[in-house]
């Protein structure tokens, strides 16, 4: 391979070297930033067809725009038309031109779209593909607006013009029919024929055509029930049936990357190198060349007579010259089948295939939480030289565009695509540091790969809209669980992202022809979703077999043991005290959440709650008035910083908003120490004026934002995470750590059993628990607080594999810390202290439940039950994968007759909850049930029955 060329002088650090690890790596920390990113932008809202208007498209002699009966035509406003400044232009799906609508009806449309209050589609009824001369085309002009039914009320008065005879839109509850939808039910002569039964004269076509029609209604209701369950273990299993069922007998690739060839240092597996026979055909389709041909992206070859042309089987699109198709796909094997050394062995098989108009690059773009994974993957599979890779990230990143050109692979986050990017309202902080060369926007590459490529779901994200924008040859999405429903919106901004399948890349058609039918469980539109998602998505699971019976990936077992922890006399009475002023408080359901997580930390360790969290209760249940509560005053400086270290706690936590239940997004904290997601807490100022926690008076001035993420070298001398090996004669001096919690000392005996060859993860929601277990045992930390160079360096000590004592001399291999909680000391000891090597990882689990490898772990313990049990799961998923070894023992710690145990019931019940909703049983749930129904499981909890109606 062509040796490396330099970089600019300017760094030495930042040369061209083989060895990635001299990469300059984060500066700014950004903890989980990309997904933060995702959650406070606006969110997205689907619209409806609320009438459709037969019209024409005029001028039709003008352009060279070729239209069939049937297809699907974008309508587009043109206000420079220096004829008519109201013109509304008609584009066939390639987006050429094929006329005008009509004065009359531009008139009275341009308005409403100029503001953005309708969006337009239309449909041919007859076409001009025989090639006779034709003025005037029919089609069906679709008017659409928001599904919200307060802005549609407001709107339809509007378009009484388009409806039928203009007599306006039917008034709720009537029977008219004024708008088209689509059902669920088979077509009336289809019923009647299965009623019949078989033995009916129903052709075999018929019947095929039946069941087919049965098939993609289970499937649609399957897409309906995703609606409303936030559960990613649910999502895979909609996946899984939405994906190819030929998998297993994919063609493998004959010659792959290989130890014998020098490139890796493990072989591929039969399932990857089926996997990069797949990869290598979706970068290079080929549009079929016959009629027989199946179609390859939706586009089939068709003959008029002589005439050739090509259709576009989900928009009827005709078309005589060649359609582009994308290069790539999406990747989502499920988590731990090794999904990174698979991409990584595309980038080596491909790299004699040199693009003529492109770099030979790779671009890799991972959340910063796993992007040492790539780092460490390459490592450990990679043989030295083979590729030449790049870490380009943080403030210090300086490679020049060109010279990143060079790499094989180049490596960096989310985030640094958006500081790139200078397009967009948004730019204006990046372009303060902004490269002439446009750093990561000034290199064609060959091939951009997306980890975690749920990150850029949301399309009115400045991420999403800056990755778009990379120029790339071909481009791939990797993720475990690509989210595919209904309503969410993810697959069209993958879509977006891989340019294939047009015009579904486009959120126009993405939406007429999927978004909105899925939403309305319309079957064509779900064997539309399946027909796209097998052609464009590899997704095996670890669950799957092969057709002699075996695993695609042999594992060990995997045991998970519930263990009961009674609190001790102490924690007992303050637990019950506590449960019962929370439960006189709870009449008035608005504080639960809160009062909830208070109980879940206090089971943990009484510390976890403020110190004078009881006889604030008490007092607060005295007195439910707001008179009570006096508005805030203003506040000095220190107490804004003790408030933003609470929130930033919060937000560590992953603590969830007490208005809307769900996780903390954008969240604001006010002066009475209750935070809230901006845009729930706005709405509640907007009503009441009022704290929805303790009734105080507050305005939206009081709203305090979360502190700025610290810079790197803070972490390291603010003793919030101390990762030096902790200094004895400190130790000496340091006062006593506080006494280990019930569950902690459970924990400690637990541990204390374990083989000393076995390593063990401790998962927590709440840091600030991680944080007392630190004091009292010897550990490794990781969390979203950590910068990236620690993370990866945490990561690298963990993985090295215990010797057994026996057998090895004392060694210091690496430090083991126990957490100097501002100057306090370790107490106890896991190991022996001869063997040095990391032993226990305390992880969090908000930051350590995706992407993460720690197979060099066989013990998990989750020290507190929640009721998203798909994030345990992917908690128990990184010692549960390829390179696991060792039986897997999973405990499940919790405390006895508390909170926790009913959270477990819960879980239970929400597991059959969802199973109902897949099977249909149960109808959609708006957005309020779906918000009651979680206030009642958190009620539930207090042993109350919550509100059965709107309050
Ligand atoms: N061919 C192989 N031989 C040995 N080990 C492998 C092989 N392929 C992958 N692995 C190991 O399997 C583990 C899982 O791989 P990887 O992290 O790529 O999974 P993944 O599919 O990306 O999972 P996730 O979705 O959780 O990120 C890693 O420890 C990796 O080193």
């Amino acid at each position: 391979m062509e040796e490396a060329p330099q970089v600019s002088s300017s760094s030495s650090k930042a040369s061209l070297d083989r060895d990635h690890s001299t990469a300059p790596l984060a500066t700014q920390i950004v903890a989980e930033e990309d997904l933060d990113a995702v959650n406070n932008e606006p969110a997205y809202e689907p619209d409806e067809i609320y009438v459709p208007f037969p019209t024409k498209i005029v001028g039709v002699r003008y352009y060279t725009g070729m239209v069939g009966a049937g297809e699907l035509v974008s309508v587009v406003r043109e206000p420079t038309n220096q004829y008519d400044r109201n013109a509304i232009r008609v584009l066939n799906a390639s987006g050429t031109q094929v006329g005008h609508l009509p004065r009359t009806v531009a008139a009275k449309l341009a308005p409403l779209m100029d503001q953005s209050r309708v969006s337009v589609e239309g449909v041919m009824k007859n076409g001009n593909l025989s090639g006779r001369f034709a003025y005037e085309l029919d089609m069906t002009l679709n008017i659409c607006g928001p599904s919200n039914p307060a802005r549609r009320k407001e709107l339809e008065p509007l378009l009484n013009w388009a409806t039928p005879g203009q007599r306006g839109f039917p008034i709720p509850g009537s029977n008219q029919t004024g708008v088209v939808g689509t059902s669920l039910s088979p077509k009336k002569g289809q019923r009647n024929a299965s009623a019949a039964g078989p033995s009916n004269a129903v052709s075999q076509l018929q019947q095929e055509q039946l069941i087919a029609a049965q098939k993609a209604i289970e499937l649609s209701r399957m897409m309906a029930g995703l609606a409303k369950v936030d559960d990613s273990a649910r999502r895979a299993t909609v996946l899984d049936a939405l994906c190819g069922e030929d998998i297993l007998e994919l063609p493998v690739h004959e010659d792959p990357p290989s130890k014998a060839k020098g490139q890796l240092k493990n072989d591929l597996l039969r399932h990857q190198c089926q996997a990069l026979r797949w990869c290598i055909a979706h970068e290079t389709p080929e549009l079929p060349k016959r009629e027989t041909a199946p179609p390859v992206q939706f586009w089939q070859f068709r003959k008029n007579g002589p005439q050739a042309y090509y259709f576009n089987i989900a928009t009827k699109t005709p078309q005589s010259a060649a359609p582009a198709i994308g290069r790539g796909a999406i990747m989502a094997d499920s988590m731990g089948l090794g999904k990174t050394l698979t991409m990584l062995s595309l980038v080596i098989a491909t790299l004699d295939d040199v693009p003529s108009a492109h770099s030979n690059a790779t671009l890799i773009i991972a959340p910063l939480s796993v992007l040492s994974n790539w780092t460490t993957q390459i490592d450990d599979h990679i043989t030295e030289g083979t590729l030449r890779t790049y870490v380009y990230h943080g403030d210090g990143r300086d490679a020049a565009a060109a010279a990143m050109a060079r790499y094989d692979v180049v490596i960096t986050t989310y985030e640094m695509v958006s500081r790139d990017w200078r397009g967009g309202k948004l730019a204006a902080p990046a372009k303060k540091k902004a490269k002439t060369d446009g750093g990561l926007f000034g290199v064609k590459w060959k091939r951009i790969i997306l980890d975690e490529g749920h990150n850029i779901r949301n399309p009115k994200t400045k991420t999403s809209q800056a990755i778009c924008e990379l120029e790339a040859e071909r481009r791939w999405v990797v993720t475990g669980t690509p989210i595919v429903s209904a309503k969410d919106i993810d697959l069209g901004s993958l879509l977006k992202f891989l340019k294939v399948c047009t015009p579904l890349d486009q959120h126009e058609y993405f939406n007429r022809l999927l978004a909105r039918p899925l939403s309305k469980a319309d079957p064509q539109a779900a064997a539309l979703l399946k027909a796209l998602m097998s052609s464009i998505c590899l997704r095996r699971t670890k669950e799957m077999r092969d057709k002699d019976g075996k695993p695609l990936v042999p594992l060990p077992p995997v045991e998970v043991t519930v263990v009961r922890v009674a609190l001790n006399e102490e924690e007992r009475k303050l637990y019950d005290d506590i449960f019962s002023e929370s439960y006189a408080s709870t009449i008035l359901f608005t504080n639960v959440l809160s009062m909830l997580t208070r109980l879940r930390q206090l089971v943990l360790h009484p510390s976890l709650i403020p110190p004078n969290y009881l006889e604030d209760l008490r007092k607060a249940n005295n007195q439910n008035d707001a008179a009570a509560h006096p508005p805030s005053r203003a506040l000095g400086p220190d107490e804004v910083a003790m408030l933003q270290a609470t929130l930033w706690q919060a937000i560590q936590d992953a603590e969830e908003c007490s208005v809307c239940f769900d996780m903390l997004n954008n969240p604001r904290i006010l002066p009475c120490s209750h935070y809230f997601c901006l845009e729930c807490i706005r709405e509640v100022i907007s009503r009441q004026q009022k704290c929805p926690m303790d009734r105080r008076v507050v305005s939206e001035g009081d709203l305090i934002e979360p502190p700025p993420p610290p810079p790197e070298e803070e972490f390291e001398e603010d003793g919030g995470v101390d990762y030096d090996a902790l200094d004895e004669d400190e130790a000496v001096e340091s006062p006593p750590p506080p006494p280990a919690s019930s569950k902690i000392q459970h924990l400690i005996s637990l541990l204390q059993l374990i083989p000393s060859t076995e390593k063990s993860l401790v998962f927590s929601q709440f840091t600030s628990f991680l944080d007392q277990i630190a004091v009292q045992i010897p550990f490794v930390r990781f969390d979203g607080s950590m910068p990236q160079k620690k993370r990866a360096e945490v990561l690298k000590q963990f993985a090295v594999p215990l010797k057994d004592p026996n057998e090895t001399e004392s060694e210091d291999e690496f430090p083991v810390q126990t957490r100097r909680a501002k100057g306090k000391a370790k107490a106890s000891s896991i190991r022996p202290s001869a063997l040095q090597v990391p032993v226990v990882m305390l992880i969090s689990l908000k930051a350590g439940a995706l992407g993460l490898n720690l197979t060099a772990a066989s013990r998990v313990f989750l020290m507190d039950p929640w009721w998203q049990s798909a994030i345990e799961l992917q908690a128990i998923d990184r010692v549960n994968r390829i390179g696991q070894t060792k039986d897997v023992y999973v405990y499940q710690m919790v405390a006895d007759d508390t909170v926790e145990t009913r959270v477990l019931a819960i879980q239970e019940r929400k597991q059959l909850l969802v199973e109902q909703a897949f099977s249909g049983t149960r109808r959609n749930e708006t957005h309020r049930q779906k918000k009651e129904a979680r206030l009642n499981d958190l009620v539930e909890v207090f042993g109350k029955r919550g509100p059965t109606k709107k309050r």
